[in-house]
């Protein structure tokens, strides 16, 4: 398949490098110091899934020398998101498709808007990820998925072609039908443990070791369930007691994103994660306590940078 990603970081980097491996024709759209490492010594792949490197790597800062492309994985954080769809329209052809990888529960929906919703694909990537180093992304966890559903209810066969693709090159990929649930699934889990490693400045060891912090984590998880549940989003039964239950088999060091950003002075994502569900639960008549003081612990460093 051709495919761009925009966005080469611990995700776009991550699952890039995996379909060049496999043999696409892939093109990334990177800036900065890491833009130049790209296109002098290659994309490399170093952690829990091993190592490896590819080379030579198309990357380039303008998407225009890319041209139309079947699939475009985007991948920037939440708050680049509206620059980055700038980015988007010399990737398109008559049947291209746009996969969002964030962490958030409206990148689709946001993207949907500029570029009609038949051509945009909701996506939840699980995956633990960052760039050490320009060129350099290095994996927490050994298996990386992604699952992702149409924003509109018919499967595009690019989509499905996808998805094979995916599986074949690696990593796990599943299909959806339903946008909105296989984001929340996701942000249930991830807003909980990305604000509560961010908030105690803690791997999820400790804090599933400690009854206190273990207890916090467990009220953020049910609080975002009981949005997500009164503004009408269809989830599994039982969700916020199996997502608790995959914390104890996590990995002890594991960090979430934004403690690995919080800890590079990185801004944060944080008014996408806990201040969404402040602001929807507010919406809904859903006490938020939880979510209020994460966000509050971590509002001041939102927009930190090194
Ligand atoms: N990292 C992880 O383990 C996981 C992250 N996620 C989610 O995936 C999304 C991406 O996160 P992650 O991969 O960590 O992010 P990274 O910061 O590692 O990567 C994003 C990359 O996009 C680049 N970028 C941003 N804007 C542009 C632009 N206009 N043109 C070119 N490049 C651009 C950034 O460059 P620069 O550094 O210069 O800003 C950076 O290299 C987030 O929403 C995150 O929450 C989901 C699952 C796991
Ligand atoms: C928690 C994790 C690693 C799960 O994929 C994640 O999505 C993140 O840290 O952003």
């Amino acid at each position: 398949m051709k495919i761009a990603v925009i966005g080469a970081g611990g995700v776009g980097g991550y699952f890039g490098a995996k379909l060049i491996q496999a043999g696409h024709d892939l093109a990334f759209v990177a800036r900065g110091a890491h833009l130049t490492a790209l296109q002098t010594q290659g994309l490399s792949v170093e952690g829990a899934a091993g190592e490896f490197t590819v080379r030579p790597v198309r990357a380039v800062r303008d998407p225009a020398a890319i041209g139309p492309c079947d699939i475009v994985l985007f991948a920037v954080k939440m708050y680049d998101v509206d620059a980055a769809s700038a980015l988007i329209g010399p990737l398109l052809g008559p049947d291209t498709l746009v996969l969002t990888l964030q962490n958030g529960i409206d990148a689709p929906h946001r993207l949907s808007r500029g570029l009609g919703a038949r051509r945009v694909l909701g996506g939840a990537a699980y995956i633990s990820a960052v760039i050490s180093r320009p060129g350099v992304i290095r994996l927490a966890a050994p298996n990386a998925r992604i699952e992702f559903a149409p924003v509109e209810a018919k499967l595009a066969p690019l989509a499905a072609e996808f998805a094979d693709a995916g599986n074949k090159a690696g990593f796990t990929v599943d299909v959806g039908d339903n946008v909105d649930a296989v984001l929340w699934k996701k942000f249930c889990m991830l807003a909980s443990l990305s604000g509560v490693t961010g908030l105690t400045r803690s791997a999820v060891g400790p804090i599933r070791d400690n009854p206190v912090t273990a207890a916090f984590l467990a009220d953020a998880v049910r609080e975002c369930v009981a949005v997500a549940l009164a503004r009408g989003v269809v989830l599994p039964d039982g969700l916020a007691d199996g997502i608790i239950k995959t914390f104890s088999r996590l990995p002890a060091l594991m960090k979430s994103s934004q403690l690995e950003d919080l800890e590079r002075g990185r801004p944060l994502e944080v008014e996408d994660l806990s201040g969404a569900i402040v602001r929807l639960g507010a919406e809904s008549g859903v006490p938020t306590p939880v979510h209020r003081a994460i966000l509050a612990g971590l509002i001041l460093h939102a927009g930190r940078v090194a």
